[in-house]
């Protein structure tokens, strides 16, 4: 008993030191992850010399006065070293807070990067054609997923043989996630959705949902890992959904170092590892090529491609373990600040009603069919959800601007050549980009720029996309400049190819949840939006998504058959 009590003893306080050895190690790691294109070995020894070394002696890269302005750090030599060890990606934050430069040139040690805060030059940047996504993305996709490097060398085209793998996977994106496609994936997730909404039964008390952006991450992992893995869909089993948000919870920069990722990155390894041992099996099984099984197009031409390259399944699946969370985590990140910030004003809840009222189909179904059998005299509400924004724009323009201001994502490019963009629209400033320096372009700050949003810019204004004929208060010159303005989905060629299933997916949810349900028990002040450190779209605080809610159905809505049309 006495040796089993020490046994456990020791192992708390080894796991407590190892806790502590990794938070160390993981502080140091985005000032790595910003830099280098090294092995992982020579990118822990050589990247850590290198920047102590540097950060000791004071030694900085050459500045061309035409590059970006150089923001000093505070605390000189290591101000910007310690600001990106504390805050990550929220550091770009601070910088803008205290310069409020449109663009920037930091230096960690010998390395620089820029950081970009004007929307013009944003669009610059992203529109030059030697700026490039892949070098700085596909390593870390490679090393946060597990992905091996020969099979990234060959997907790339490292190999001499191959060409790279992005030009036709662009292709497929277009043609998987746009058109009919697309509308097929959104027919999948809306109806599984349906299920949920149809199952709600007041006299049962509703359904409770203790924490309503967590609900929504389980909902939303159902609805869409069904309509993209078809009938076999690995996600139907609820613990391969928890694992991936157990994974999205803890995947640190640390993983970039590919070293022990099972011990120094111990939850998130292991859930990657649970995800890609089912998705193995789907793969070995072929059920992604199996025509019958309901594989999405996204799925079975990924697949297809990346098999094209020699890629085996336990691979695939490794690589296509981003393909659940990439296509659900800023999706329900935005949804949730929509149903939140409408729900907890009641004059807006109003006409967002007043509008979805006058937009879905409402048939009298008079007779039981299979899901209203023995209730009696039941009705069948359609939404109709592609081309549903012209039905409800109060609706769209208020989902709109909750992405606005959830999003934080920072787009990162390196420059290929040296390369110089123009400001103010292509008659600014102009600014070299030098070849080798990556580039990090954060959303944060255009979307809130006064000049663009006005004296508002900090709170949410559901009219705020609406034209002055639509009920707004915009001019349509202010209206050109906020859409110029409006880029949480990235841009140029890279531009999020997932955007117009989740705009379908997300405005069909929410006319559905207004028009016919209530969320009893939101909490306005219960309600505060987290600072991103990786750069995605605004979790909320934990403990502040609106404390518990019951999920009920409205008033002279409860015998309701919903449905989606697409
Ligand atoms: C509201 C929801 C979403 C937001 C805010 C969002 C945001 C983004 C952003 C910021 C990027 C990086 C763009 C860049 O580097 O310029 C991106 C890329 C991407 N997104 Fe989304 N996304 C959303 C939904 C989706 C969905 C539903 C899917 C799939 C069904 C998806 C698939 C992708 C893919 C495959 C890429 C990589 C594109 C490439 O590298 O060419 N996204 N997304």
């Amino acid at each position: 008993m006495a040796d089993s009590q020490s046994a456990e003893d020791f192992f708390s306080v080894a796991e407590q030191l190892l806790d502590r050895g990794i938070a160390a190690l993981k502080a140091l790691i985005p000032i790595i992850w910003l830099q280098s294109k090294t092995t992982p070995i020579q990118f822990l020894v050589g990247g850590t010399v290198v920047l102590l070394v540097s950060l000791l002696l004071g030694i900085s890269p050459p500045q061309d006065p035409a590059e970006p302005p150089l923001i000093k750090p505070r605390i000189p030599v290591v101000g910007h070293f310690w600001g990106l060890f504390r805050g990550h990606a929220a550091y770009f934050t601070r910088l803008y807070d205290r310069t409020k430069l449109p663009i920037a040139t930091v230096t960690v040690g010998h390395q620089k990067l820029y950081v970009i805060y004007d929307g013009a030059l944003q669009q610059a940047a992203l529109r030059a054609k030697d700026m490039d996504a892949q070098t700085l993305m596909v390593d870390a996709v490679a090393l946060i997923f597990g992905v091996h490097q020969t099979t990234v060398d060959t997907l790339l085209g490292r190999d001499g043989v191959h060409p790279s793998i992005m030009a036709p996977m662009e292709h497929v994106f277009k043609l998987t996630l746009q058109g009919e496609n697309m509308s097929r994936l959104a027919r999948t997730a809306l109806g599984a959705l349906a299920d949920t909404l149809n199952s709600v039964d007041n006299a049962a008390g509703g359904i409770p949902v203790p924490n309503l952006y967590r609900w929504l991450q389980t909902l939303v992992s159902q609805t869409t890992s069904k309509a993209l893995w078809g009938e076999h869909n690995p996600y139907q089993n609820g613990s391969l959904i928890s694992a991936q948000w157990e994974f999205d919870d803890n995947v640190s920069p640390v993983m970039m170092l590919g070293i022990f990722p099972s011990l120094l990155a111990r939850k998130a390894h292991r859930a990657r590892v649970r995800i890609a041992a089912a998705l193995e099996r789907y793969f070995s099984a072929r059920h992604d090529s199996d025509s019958d099984s309901g594989a999405s197009a996204f799925v079975r031409e990924r697949s297809r491609l990346l098999r094209s390259y020699g890629v085996d399944d336990g691979e695939l699946a490794r690589n296509e373990t981003a393909i659940t969370l990439v296509a659900t985590s800023n999706a329900v990140s935005t949804l949730f600040w929509c149903l939140a910030e409408v729900f907890a004003r009641p004059d807006l809840l109003r006409d967002v009603r007043a509008e979805a009222a006058r937009a879905v189909i409402v048939t009298e179904s008079g007779r039981d069919s299979q899901e209203t059998a023995g209730k009696g005299q039941w009705q069948r509400a359609t939404v109709p959800a592609v081309g549903l924004e012209a039905r409800v724009p109060l609706l769209a323009s208020a989902y709109r601007d909750a992405i606005r201001l959830a999003s934080q994502s920072v787009a990162s490019r390196r420059v290929l050549r040296d390369t110089v963009i123009l400001g103010g629209g292509g008659g600014g400033p102009s600014y070299l980009l030098k070849a080798g320096t990556d580039v990090f372009l954060p959303a944060k700050q255009v979307h809130r720029d006064r000049a663009v949003w006005g004296d508002d810019a900090e709170a949410f204004n559901a009219r705020r996309f609406l034209s002055r004929a639509q009920g707004g208060d915009a001019s349509d010159d202010t209206l050109r400049l906020r859409k110029a303005a409006f880029v949480p989905f990235g841009g140029g060629k890279h531009l999020c190819p997932g955007r117009h299933f989740a705009f379908v997916e997300n405005l069909a949810t929410m006319t559905a949840l207004a028009l016919g349900f209530e969320l009893d028990g939101l909490d306005a002040v219960r309600l505060d939006m987290a600072e991103s450190k990786r750069g995605e779209t605004a979790k909320p605080v934990p403990g502040m998504a609106g404390g518990p809610v019951v999920l009920r159905r409205r008033k002279g809505w409860e015998h309701v058959v919903w449905e989606f049309s697409c």
